[in-house]
């Protein structure tokens, strides 16, 4: 564990400074592609245009013989193109594979100047991200980057989940930490065999109302996973990271895939991964504020004056702690309207009958 006396220090001769604070651009799908699929890679100009992250994956989803040109494909895409706004990520190869010190190696020192953020899978404790640390730390300098990039863990071992916090805590480079599903119901020997999402055998069941045991007791499904997901945003809140739900495997259910999505946006979570261009619509609609919500914000700050006290509006008592959720949804629907005048005149418009 750094001294935090130096925790701001930069970690190489010659590397930039750490950020103080995780800069919070709108992130609500980080949209994945293989780099290697001449397809894919092809659609990625355009994609560009409709998503706040475009993520050139390396690791799993990539076929062991196609991981050089997915590497090579993404510094193709990253020298070719300016992508604006949207922030560019990675997510490389596990820490003990044979690829990930290529990754690390070639992305920095070829286009370190073009990515935001690197993605690393399966972390285990914060051990694995001091390694990451250094190692940017160390590239940075070779490459004359300026910016840090920063880093984003995926919650997808047991031990993971167990250190959770300490993760979110190990770098000034933290950037966020996004849920693993697949990968974490294996390490946990969870019995499904799915990708994120529910499963229809994990419910709770009414009580009997006869001898009949069978006979008219509703059954509720339950989230599989509240549990990781709230814990992932305490850690994620406690070191001012972001938290974001990760991928849901059933491209054709669009459906369950929303409200996944949103369970996770209600918990806190700021986005999620769209694994196909379908989902890009579902997690922008979601993890944008509904207008109706926004107005009824604005209306409770615009009541509340100074925040303090406590005041009824519309038959519900609000005080200093509603104010204050009530300013976490204005500030997003502000952040998320200032480039995109579509949300903005929906919000006012909303806000307008709201305030009468
Ligand atoms: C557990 C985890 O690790 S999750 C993260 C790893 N997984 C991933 O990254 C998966 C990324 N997504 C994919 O590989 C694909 O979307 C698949 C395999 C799920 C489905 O692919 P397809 O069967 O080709 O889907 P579909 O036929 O509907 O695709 C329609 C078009 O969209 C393109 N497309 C599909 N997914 C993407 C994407 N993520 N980005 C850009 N274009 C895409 C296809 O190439 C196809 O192009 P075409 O019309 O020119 O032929
Ligand atoms: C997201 C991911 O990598 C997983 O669910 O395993
Ligand atoms: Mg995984």
């Amino acid at each position: 564990m750094r001294s935090p006396k130096d925790f701001f220090a930069p970690l190489a001769l010659g590397a930039p400074a750490p950020v103080r604070e995780i800069p919070v651009t709108p992130s609500r799908m980080i949209h994945f592609f293989d780099p290697g699929n001449e397809k894919m890679a092809a659609k990625v100009p355009d994609i560009a245009k409709k998503v706040d992250v475009l993520l050139g994956n390396l690791e799993d989803a990539v076929r062991a013989d196609r991981k050089e040109a997915a590497r090579a494909g993404l510094v193709a895409i990253a020298k070719a193109n300016d992508f604006g706004k949207t922030q560019l990520w990675t997510r490389v190869n596990s820490l003990d594979s044979p690829w990930v010190l290529d990754d690390l190696v070639t992305l920095v020192t070829e286009i370190g100047d073009k990515l935001d953020v690197i993605m690393v899978p399966k972390v285990e404790g914060a051990q694995d991200i001091h390694y990451v640390d250094r190692l940017l730390a160390q590239l940075e300098a070779r490459a004359g980057l300026t910016k840090p990039l920063l880093v984003h863990a995926i919650l997808e071992t047991a031990s993971g989940v167990a250190n959770v916090e300490e993760i979110a805590g190990a770098s000034p480079r933290m950037q966020g930490i996004s849920l693993g599903p697949a990968d974490l119901a294996a390490s946990r020997r969870m019995k499904t065999t799915r990708v994120g999402g529910g499963h229809p055998g994990y419910l709770v069941r009414t009580d009997p109302t006869g001898e009949d045991l069978t006979e008219g007791r509703t059954t509720y499904q339950q989230d599989l996973w509240h549990y990781t997901v709230a814990r992932m945003v305490d850690a994620c809140a406690m070191h001012g990271i972001l938290p974001y739900y990760g991928p849901f495997g059933d491209i054709r259910d669009v459906v369950a895939c929303e409200d996944q999505f949103r369970n996770a946006f209600l918990l806190g979570c700021v986005g999620a991964w769209s694994l196909h261009p379908v989902q890009i619509d579902i997690a922008k609609k979601v993890f944008s504020p509904a207008p109706s919500d926004v107005a009824w914000a604005r209306k409770v700050i615009a009541e509340m004056g100074d925040g303090t006290g406590a005041v009824m509006i519309d038959g519900k008592m609000q005080d200093d702690a509603s104010v204050k959720q009530c300013r976490v949804v204005a500030e997003l629907a502000d952040a998320l309207a200032a480039d995109d005048p579509e949300l903005a005149a929906a919000y006012d418009a909303a806000t307008k009958e709201a305030l009468g």
